[in-house]
């Protein structure tokens, strides 16, 4: 499980209301200026472990600074983020994301040489435990299970006879802990592109994708990194109809396999389908916060979707 490396950090834990969900992130008065921009003004709220949280607001509210302040590309003026007990501001993205933060970008960032599966295979690495000359020089071996062993399955006497030495090297000196992580990374990587729908393009180049299935990937990836808190920023930006409603169902299959999701997103039709609670921001300021219903009623809500009821907006 993901654990911060320094315990000094570890802040006392959230109080929880009898019967109520456990926090799992809190942003906690944060305020962000760039230079004379206030771009988050005392901003509060947090996120119950297993809901989908949406983050919704007109342009430059400020929501994708809130995913910044919190994944650790920004650091706070003043306040702060905790997550699962342990303080986020001030820590480096990396960290973040062993800590349980993952994220989708607004504009796709995938590796565009590399394939499918490798993209996935990377958001794995944050889990490996080989370090990289452990990995180089093989370093650590270890006992393999039964079905991680060398098969021997060939008919060619001289061939069975080479597989058999390899299988019983590995059953006296065990093999490198690397192989292993690595063949684990792409049995998980293929079954993730399989939940996300694109396990036939795991071996295409990620810039040959359609446009859809560049995004599924994304959120293959960011799932890679066993996130307990996985972040989309505007995720169906581009998609028809069809395909947003796809994603929809996607959305609570991640929620169903035991991530909590915030999303940022513009459809509202999609944020009122799909989220438990919504947290509005306008001009950088939390103007809103209950179920989708009480938020669409929300007159302020309303007024800064610049007076169409959100349903229409
Ligand atoms: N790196 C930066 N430097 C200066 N100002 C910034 C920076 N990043 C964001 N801002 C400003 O902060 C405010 C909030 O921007 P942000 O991108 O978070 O809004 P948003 O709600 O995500 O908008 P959109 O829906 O258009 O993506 C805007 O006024 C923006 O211009």
């Amino acid at each position: 499980m993901s654990e911060t490396s320094s315990t000094e950090a570890r802040e006392p834990s959230i109080p929880r209301q009898p019967g109520a969900r456990r926090t799992l992130l809190e942003v906690d008065q944060v305020v962000l200026r760039f230079g004379g921009v206030v771009a988050l003004n005392d901003v509060s709220f947090q996120i119950h472990e297993g809901e989908i949280l949406g983050l919704i607001g007109p342009n430059g509210a400020g929501k994708t600074t809130t995913f910044n302040v919190m994944t650790g590309v920004f650091k706070p003026t003043s306040g702060q983020v905790r997550f699962d007990g342990a303080r986020v501001s001030g820590r480096k993205p990396p960290e973040i994301s062993r800590m349980g933060i993952s994220r989708t970008f607004q504009n796709i960032r995938l590796f565009p040489e590399m394939t499918a599966l490798e993209n996935v295979m990377v958001g794995t690495d944050s889990r490996h435990k080989t370090s990289v000359p452990g990995a180089l020089f093989r370093l650590y071996r270890v006992r393999p299970k039964p079905e991680e062993l060398p098969q021997v399955t060939s008919d060619v006497p001289l061939l069975r006879i080479w597989q058999q030495v390899r299988r019983t090297c590995a059953q006296i000196f065990g093999l490198s802990r690397h192989i292993l992580e690595e063949r684990a990374a792409e049995k998980k990587s293929l079954e993730l592109l399989q939940f996300v729908g694109i396990e036939g393009r795991a071996n295409e180049v990620a810039r040959n994708l359609p446009y859809g299935d560049q995004r599924r990937l994304e959120i293959a990836r960011a799932l890679a990194t066993e996130p307990k808190l996985l972040c989309l920023d505007e995720p169906a930006a581009g998609f028809n109809p069809a395909e947003k409603e796809q994603l929809l169902t996607l959305i609570r299959q991640i929620r169903d396999r035991g991530h909590t999701v915030l999303l940022i997103e513009h459809d509202m039709r999609l944020v009122m389908g799909v989220t438990d609670r919504v947290v509005v921001l306008e001009f950088g300021t939390k103007i809103a916060d209950g179920s989708p219903d009480e938020v669409s009623r929300d007159p302020r809500v309303i007024a800064a979707y610049l007076g169409e009821s959100v349903d229409a907006a």
